[in-house]
């Protein structure tokens, strides 16, 4: 099952927010939608959904246009928009009811979920007596208690400790191994390398990069060498010519940037000759942060 953004262009006013965008998630995959801030990412979004009039493009679902053949829709929104005085139950049967699903086959998919997040003693509380992690986890279990077919979630870490976030990422790729197809928007770029095969980056409206996450590293080509060493190793990398400003240092780890692999073997035969001892020689593809920043120029 295949999501396909074609081009799509977006104007408010007179300022145009999307400048063609297009993209393809396929399922049993992720795809990450990252960018800065205003880079269009939302507007991307409720384009998909079908909540915003875009000038120009397409949006297919199985080679479809989504509107003529809308799959089941799982979307988590950045803003969260649970009502504080209702019950926990009472709304996820609600959302649920909205989708089509019966009230038992609701009740039933919603003990599941609250059990499966850890949550289930909250079932007949009011949303506000829930701590901020704990109505993130009902927002969640609202965006994926009718079993949908494309599932977007925008930031669904947020407010999340490291023991929640855990049992997140272990949900998230469970719903990747079910075959469903995943577009997953954050600003947290550990989240996204974890699960993301293809991603995009967009900078005001524009894709700055789009493509096989691990074929965009190794385009970027192996570019740091990590090298440690209980001897002091920057005389030696200077003496072979390297800029001392762009070696950086601690703790007994040089880390500078390289041309190309070969460039690095080189360094690891000088050393060598000249005695000394690595304890740690590594060429480090770049990490998606490092990419983030060099395209977008900022982080968000
Ligand atoms: N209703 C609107 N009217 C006018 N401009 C809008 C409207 N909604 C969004 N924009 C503009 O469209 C651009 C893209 O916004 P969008 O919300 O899609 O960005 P985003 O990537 O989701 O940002 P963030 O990471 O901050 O949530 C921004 O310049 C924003 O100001």
């Amino acid at each position: 099952m295949t999501l396909e953004v074609k081009q799509l262009v977006k104007t408010y006013g007179e300022t145009k927010v999307l400048h063609g965008i297009s993209l393809k998630a396929a399922s049993g995959k992720a795809f990450g939608l990252l960018g800065g801030n205003g880079a269009g990412k939302t507007t991307t979004i409720r384009s998909i959904l079908g909540l915003l009039d875009y000038d120009a493009g397409e949006v297919q679902w199985e080679g479809m246009p989504i509107t003529a053949n809308r799959p089941r829709i799982g979307y988590l929104p950045e803003e969260r928009g649970l009502y504080p005085k209702e019950k926990v139950s009472e709304q996820l049967v609600y959302f649920a009811r909205l989708e089509g699903m019966s009230r038992a086959g609701a009740i039933q998919a919603m003990r599941r979920w609250l059990e499966r997040l850890g949550i289930e003693e909250y079932e007949h509380k009011k949303v506000e007596q829930l701590s901020k992690g704990n109505q993130q986890k009902v927002q969640i279990i609202s965006a994926l208690l009718h079993d949908p077919e494309l599932i977007i979630l925008d930031e669904p870490f947020s407010g999340l400790d490291p023991v929640n976030s855990e049992l997140l990422a272990s949900v998230v790729k469970e719903l990747i191994g079910h075959g469903k197809t995943l577009i997953f928007s954050s600003h947290q770029m550990g989240h996204v390398e974890q699960f993301c095969e293809d991603i995009c980056i967009l900078k005001r409206g524009r894709m700055m990069v789009s493509g096989n996450l691990m074929d965009i590293k190794r385009s970027y080509g192996r570019t740091n060498l990590l090298l440690r060493s209980e001897r002091d190793l920057l005389p030696h990398l200077v003496s072979y010519g390297l800029p001392a400003e762009r070696i950086s240092v601690s703790a007994h780890e040089w880390q500078l940037e390289i041309a190309h692999e070969e460039q690095g073997n080189q360094l690891l035969q000088q050393l060598t000759r000249d005695g000394i001892n690595l304890l740690k020689f590594e060429i480090k593809e770049p990490t998606l942060h490092e990419i983030f920043i060099e395209k977008v120029g900022e982080v968000s």
